[in-house]
Order: C-alpha cells, then sequence, then structure tokens
C-alpha cells in the first residue's frame, strides 16, 4: 500500500534577515517536494501572525510545520503550537540575522543544508519556557540590554545584519541602570538589585556561544544567570568574560538551575522572550519539560555539502509513491 504523503506547512517572515526568504521561495518549496514533501505556504503579514497561522496549521492537521525566518518568527510560531494538544514536530529554516536557536541545534545556516535536514526526518525533543501565558525556546531575559533585540530597527538589520546590534548596543551603554528584583525559586529566594537577569533554555545567545555552559534543551530545567549591580567598567569586563565562557566564576554572577521561578520587582521591568517584547514582570517562568520535537540532523554535523541534486536517506516515500534509492550523501 502507498503511505500517504506528508503535508508541511511553511511559515515565512518575508522581511527576515535580509529578506533571503523572498528571493528562496521556489528553490526551498521544489527542494522539500522532491524530498517527498508536500508543501504550501503561509508568509506573515506582521506581528503575532506567524502564531495564528501555526495555531490554525496544527488544526488543519498538517503532518509538520515550518518555520522560516529568525528568532521572533520561531517564537511565534512554537506560541500558535505550545498550547495544542497533538503537535506536530517543527523545522527550522534560520533566515534571521542571529538565529541563536538553530545554531544551539546545529540547525546549518544554509538553506539547502536546513531542508535536508528536516527531509532526514530525525528528531529531537526539547523543553519549552512558559511565562504567564506566552511561550519561549530559547531565552527570556530582563534590565540592562535586553531590550536591545526588539528595539533594533528591522530595516537597520536588512541592512547591516549583527552589527545592528553592536550600534545599539553602544548607544545604551552610558544609560546602564539596576533594577530591584525578588526572585522565588523551590531551590532558594533572592532580593536583589540585578543589572540583568537571562533565563535560558539553551546554551547560545545573541551570539554568545558559551552564555550558560550547563544548558540543555531537554534537562527540563532553565538556566538562570544574574548579573548583580556592578559599574559600566565592571559591566564591559563581565561582557568580555562572557564572549570567552569565563563568566560564570566573577564574583557579580549568580547562575543557577531549576524548574520554576518568579521574578517581580518594584520597578517596570520590560521583558524579552526569544529577542521579542514579551510583556512586563512581574513573571512565572515554567519549564514544560520535553514538549516539541524539532527536526535536527542525525550525526550533529551539518549535512549540507553541495547544491543538487538531492542525495539524502529519505525515511518515507516521495510524493509520485516511488521507494527512495536511499542513496548516501555524496561530496
Ligand atoms: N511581513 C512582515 N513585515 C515586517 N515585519 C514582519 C512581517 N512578518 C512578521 N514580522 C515581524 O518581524 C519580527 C522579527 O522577525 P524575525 O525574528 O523573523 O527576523 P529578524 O528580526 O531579521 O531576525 P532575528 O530575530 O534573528 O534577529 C517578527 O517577530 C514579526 O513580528
Amino acid at each position: 500500500m502507498t503511505e500517504r504523503v506528508k503535508r508541511a506547512r511553511l511559515i515565512y517572515n518575508p522581511s527576515s534577515g535580509r529578506e533571503e526568504m523572498k528571493r528562496r521561495l521556489p528553490d526551498v518549496l521544489q527542494r522539500l517536494e522532491r524530498g517527498g514533501l508536500e508543501t504550501s505556504t503561509h508568509a506573515t503579514i506582521g506581528e503575532g501572525d506567524a502564531t495564528l497561522a501555526a495555531a490554525d496549521a496544527v488544526a488543519r492537521g498538517f503532518d509538520i510545520i515550518i518555520a522560516a525566518g529568525g528568532d521572533g518568527t520561531l517564537n511565534e510560531v512554537i506560541n500558535g503550537m505550545a498550547e495544542k494538544e497533538n503537535r506536530p514536530p517543527l523545522g527550522i529554516l534560520p533566515l534571521g540575522t542571529t538565529n541563536d536557536f538553530a545554531r544551539a541545534l546545529n540547525i546549518p545556516r544554509h538553506w539547502e543544508g536546513a531542508v535536508d535536514v528536516i527531509l532526514q526526518q530525525h528528531t529531537r525533543i526539547i523543553d519549552v519556557g512558559k511565562v504567564n501565558q506566552r511561550y519561549f525556546i530559547n531565552i527570556a531575559g530582563g534590565g540592562s540590554m535586553t531590550e536591545l533585540t526588539y528595539e533594533v530597527p528591522s530595516k537597520l538589520k536588512t541592512m547591516i545584519g549583527q552589527m545592528a546590534y553592536y550600534m545599539k548596543g553602544l548607544e545604551k551603554l552610558p544609560r546602564l541602570r539596576p533594577i530591584e528584583l525578588y526572585i522565588r525559586m523551590p531551590e532558594v529566594e533572592l532580593h536583589e538589585e540585578v543589572m540583568l537577569f537571562l533565563i535560558s533554555n539553551s546554551n547560545s545567545v545573541g551570539g554568545f556561544e558559551r552564555l550558560a555552559p550547563d544548558a540543555s534543551l531537554s534537562d527540563g530545567l532553565f538556566d538562570v544567570l544574574i548579573l548583580k549591580k556592578c559599574n559600566l567598567a565592571e559591566f564591559i569586563r563581565v561582557v568580555s568574560l562572557a564572549l570567552r565562557g569565563e563568566h560564570l566564576s566573577d564574583p557579580n554572577i549568580i547562575y543557577l538551575q531549576t524548574n520554576q521561578i518568579q521574578v517581580t520587582s518594584p520597578d517596570y521591568v520590560q521583558l524579552n522572550l526569544d529577542g521579542e517584547f514579551g510583556g512586563t514582570l512581574p513573571c512565572m517562568f515554567t519549564n514544560l519539560s520535553q514538549h516539541l520535537r524539532i527536526f535536527v540532523d542525525e550525526t550533529g554535523q551539518t549535512t549540507y555539502k553541495n547544491t543538487n541534486p538531492l542525495h539524502l536517506k529519505l525515511p518515507w516515500k516521495t510524493k509520485a509513491g516511488e521507494e527512495n534509492e536511499h542513496d548516501e550523501e555524496q561530496e
């Protein structure tokens, strides 16, 4: 009996990164189709649209959802899926500016490699963070500099990419100020003046690849990093230590793991969720352990080596119902 062809819903943000998806869409669709995935698309039109599109794709019974764009688009898609009972596996085409989450999962930055990872159909189950009624998969945070990611205008990111974040960061440096936080976890309670706090699910955040070195995407725990009140010189020193992954022993840093954390403040504190504005404190963060399946490369290596033709082991039959040749990928 011929296996049913799998149906995928590709939700893409045409404005992400350097607008690569606009140019690549026909190639992406052709590669997915040739790999046996019958794919329809939804181009997002603005904030929140990817959430609606993802919820709609779950309701319509798609076998696979694919999010193409940056961390913001990915976060919106997850928000449309996380509440649902039957959550199809999620593919990621990292076409944004930073793509922290894809980096943490070793998903190739190149569109062909990323499509091939989906076609291999190997998934990894990961934790999802819930904060009040919203969700994140990579990081939540508040305090100095954490507003950076949503304050940088999309146009500037299209023009100069990652550099836009550095420019905005420098602009904000002289205005650093501490916030007063009450932090409650099952293990400990803290009352501190802090520069910033980060609640991380992965170890790759904002281009800092060793920010939370013990973070695992599927251990049911958040890694909590708190930078205590300090002056500008200390702040810059800790940031440069963090770039090398050497910040954890600094006396200004508190580093903990937990599955639940409540954060309140008498100050007005905005929240950053996966790079997007996520409301304000107070917040309760809960780790939804092993909540979502994501397509990743089985070997942990980048699969993309060359352009066409496809030389993949496909775990399902193609649209025509033909057996796959199970070619080994070739150099
Ligand atoms: N058609 C659109 N035009 C402009 N903005 C859009 C459109 N569709 C969605 N958006 C908004 O763009 C935001 C940011 O997009 P996304 O994160 O995908 O790309 P990016 O900002 O380039 O990358 P990164 O987040 O990795 O820096 C989304 O959260 C969404 O609200």
